[in-house]
């Protein structure tokens, strides 16, 4: 079976988030099931620099204002379809935002693109891949799902996933025009929304089947609370709507092979062997060496993630011996704050501001546990990651948090079956006592390696979750 995937980041080309990691991962992952991925995304300098054996495979007089093709190619291990469109996607940094750190103007515009593009190859205009499959991810790809219904012919079918239901692209109505979608699609069954034009909202109406990235978090967006203005549609389509969770790749992130850590470690040694890594984050960190608890955050410094309430924490955490290696880029505010706090508690708060992909390496592979405190969380990754290296999650009850880790309570740690600490609801008082409730079990070291131990048997990789999609991709084609 042929599926292409349309994406706006995937690791290892283009990353700022989770959504790069899944999007590079699923094409290896979904091989052993028969499954041939190819992955569309938009051409910026990176991925042009990175692009071998390119061919153009279809060519555009005008793609939204300017030149366009769509290029085959391959670059890190992964078979691509590029949108190469200078006017679009030919500027240095973040793929979404310009200099002045706001969104491009035209994000609309290059979004659109991609979508456009992706439905060209989905419709079977071009020869050299047609897929059965369109897996759309985000708003940035969702408008591929309503340029496929109004395409003419037999077109792929079409699958929306939501990393995240925060980001929609909702754009004014007057953009409409030059959507190069028909007149009817202006309407509330199809991608209007709020008098506006809403790209996820889109997706979601004309997609076939629509995934998030864990089942708690797809019973979530189906309530007011949760549902950011989509739970009436979501609701509506809920039976077209599966929670799926997040594997990780397992090669990148294995510590029995990791070149990013000071040591590299195993189940059976990684109590004495980690403890080269503790060491490293200390000196990167700046922190005092000492044997206490060392939390680490792995973070985009963001509301969603619950980092203002942490900040809140930090005098406590100190206060109870503990320590923090913080590694975030974000909200400005959050950067300055945890800045601060750094300077009033020298060698016990450190900080990273900034993206660095090998020092989350070693904060995994350091740190005693990792600091999840998020107001809503699709699945989350770096709990994962946390599992893999034996970094104990404590992480705030919701979503995929609540699916991946099993809570530390009195009938789990008997059984041996606790994976890390959980703590609802998601407020200052409650993620104090999660952080308390860490130090009191640290100190038994018995306990806490056995938290480690458990977190790193758990199957975190890709094999369950790629069946899932597998299936649901076959189950696509025989619907009919
Ligand atoms: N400063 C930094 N330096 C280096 N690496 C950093 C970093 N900040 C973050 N990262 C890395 O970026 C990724 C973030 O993963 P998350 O699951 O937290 O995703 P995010 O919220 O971006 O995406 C959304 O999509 C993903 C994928 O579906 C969902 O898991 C998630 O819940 C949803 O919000 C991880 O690989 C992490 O290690």
């Amino acid at each position: 079976m042929k599926v292409l995937a349309v994406a706006s980041e995937v690791f290892a080309l283009v990353k700022t988030g989770g959504l790069a990691d899944v999007a590079g991962a699923l094409p290896a992952a979904l091989k052993h099931h028969g499954i041939e991925m190819r992955v569309m995304l938009p051409g910026y300098p990176a991925v042009m620099a990175a692009l071998k054996d390119a061919k153009p495979v279809k060519v555009y007089g005008d793609l939204f204002g300017g030149k366009g093709r769509i290029l085959t190619g391959r670059a890190q291990g992964l078979d691509l379809l590029v949108v190469e469109a200078a006017h679009l996607f030919d500027r240095p940094g973040n793929p979404y935002l310009g200099p002045d750190g706001k969104d491009w103007p035209d994000n609309w515009k290059r979004f659109a693109a991609l979508s456009y593009a992706a439905a060209d190859v989905g419709s079977g205009e071009v020869a050299a891949f047609m897929p059965e499959i369109v897996h759309a991810h985000d708003w940035q790809a969702a408008l591929t799902p309503a340029y496929l219904h109004f395409a003419s012919g037999p077109v792929a079918r079409t699958v929306m996933t939501v990393h995240n239901l925060a980001f929609q692209g909702q754009y004014p109505a007057s953009i409409f025009a030059q959507l190069k979608l028909p007149a009817a699609a202006f309407a509330i069954n199809g991608v209007e929304y709020y008098g506006g034009v809403g790209y996820l909202k889109a997706g979601l109406h004309y997609a076939d089947a629509i995934t998030t990235v864990s089942p708690s978090y797809a019973d979530e967006i189906t309530t007011q609370a949760d549902g950011m203005g989509l739970d009436g549609l979501l609701r509506l389509r809920r039976d077209r709507l599966t929670g799926i969770v997040n594997g990780i790749d397992t090669d990148i992130w294995n510590p029995a092979s990791d070149a990013h850590l000071a040591q590299s470690y195993v189940p059976r040694n990684f109590i004495q062997r980690r403890e080269a890594n503790k060491r490293e984050v200390e000196r990167r960190f700046g922190l005092d060496q000492d044997d206490g608890l060392l939390f680490c955050v792995v973070s985009r410094l963001t509301w969603q993630k619950g980092m203002d309430l942490l900040v809140q924490c930090l005098d406590d955490l100190v206060g109870l011996g503990a320590r923090l290696a913080m590694l975030g880029a974000g909200d400005a505010q959050l950067e300055s704050d945890f800045t601060q706090a750094a300077a009033r508690h020298k060698g016990r708060i450190g900080t990273v501001i900034g993206y660095d992909e090998t020092i989350s390496h070693l904060l995994q592979g350091g740190a005693d546990a990792i600091l999840i405190p998020s107001r809503f969380e699709p699945c989350g990754l770096t709990q994962l990651y946390g599992l893999r290296y034996g970094c104990v999650p404590v992480v705030s009850h919701v979503g995929g948090l609540a699916d991946t880790i099993v809570d530390a309570n009195e009938a789990a740690l008997e059984q041996g079956s606790a994976t890390g600490i959980q703590f609802a609801p998601v407020d200052v008082p409650s993620l104090t006592r999660a952080i308390e409730r860490s130090v009191r079990l640290y100190a038994d070291r018995k306990a806490w390696n056995g938290l480690q131990k458990a977190g790193m048997k758990t199957d975190v990789s890709w094999e369950k979750s790629a069946a899932r999609y597998a299936l649901l991709y076959k189950n696509l084609l025989h619907r009919s």
